[in-house]
């Protein structure tokens, strides 16, 4: 039983590393590779409660902790939605995230998980 999950987790960890390269070239200046701290964003800490970035999501497919597409997809979407809710709609970050969350979306659309789920195996 236990051989057969780990045996799941070969082909789901190759679709999200693909996935997460894809969606990573987007962020272009960098500013969702790494966690936010308080001494860029004051007070971030207090505001944003489950903060998540690229790097985080990384480790986790790398110690398999994501045992779906969808569990991965719903990280992305926390770290688009914190930069929505810490910065104001003017600002380059909440636009960023805007542009990111477009741009994962779309390489997570249900047509396109089916075919990289028939070509991960
Ligand atoms: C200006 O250069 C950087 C470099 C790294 C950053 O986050 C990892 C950020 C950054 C990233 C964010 C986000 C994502 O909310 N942010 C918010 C306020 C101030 N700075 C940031 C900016």
């Amino acid at each position: 039983e236990k051989e057969n999950i780990e045996a799941m987790k070969g082909p789901l960890k190759k679709l999200l590393e693909c996935l997460q390269k894809t969606i990573q070239r987007k962020d272009v200046d960098q500013f969702f590779a790494w966690p936010v701290n308080d001494v860029i964003a004051p007070g971030y800490s207090s505001i944003i409660l489950h903060p998540m970035d690229f790097s985080t999501m990384k480790r986790k497919i790398d110690v398999s902790e994501y045992t779906s597409i969808e569990e991965y997809k719903s990280d992305f979407l926390l770290m688009c939605e914190n930069a929505t809710i810490y910065n104001r709609p003017e600002t380059i970050y909440y636009k960023a995230a805007k542009r990111l969350q477009a741009v994962g979306l779309k390489c997570m659309n249900k047509e396109k998980v089916s075919i990289l789920k028939r070509t991960f195996g």
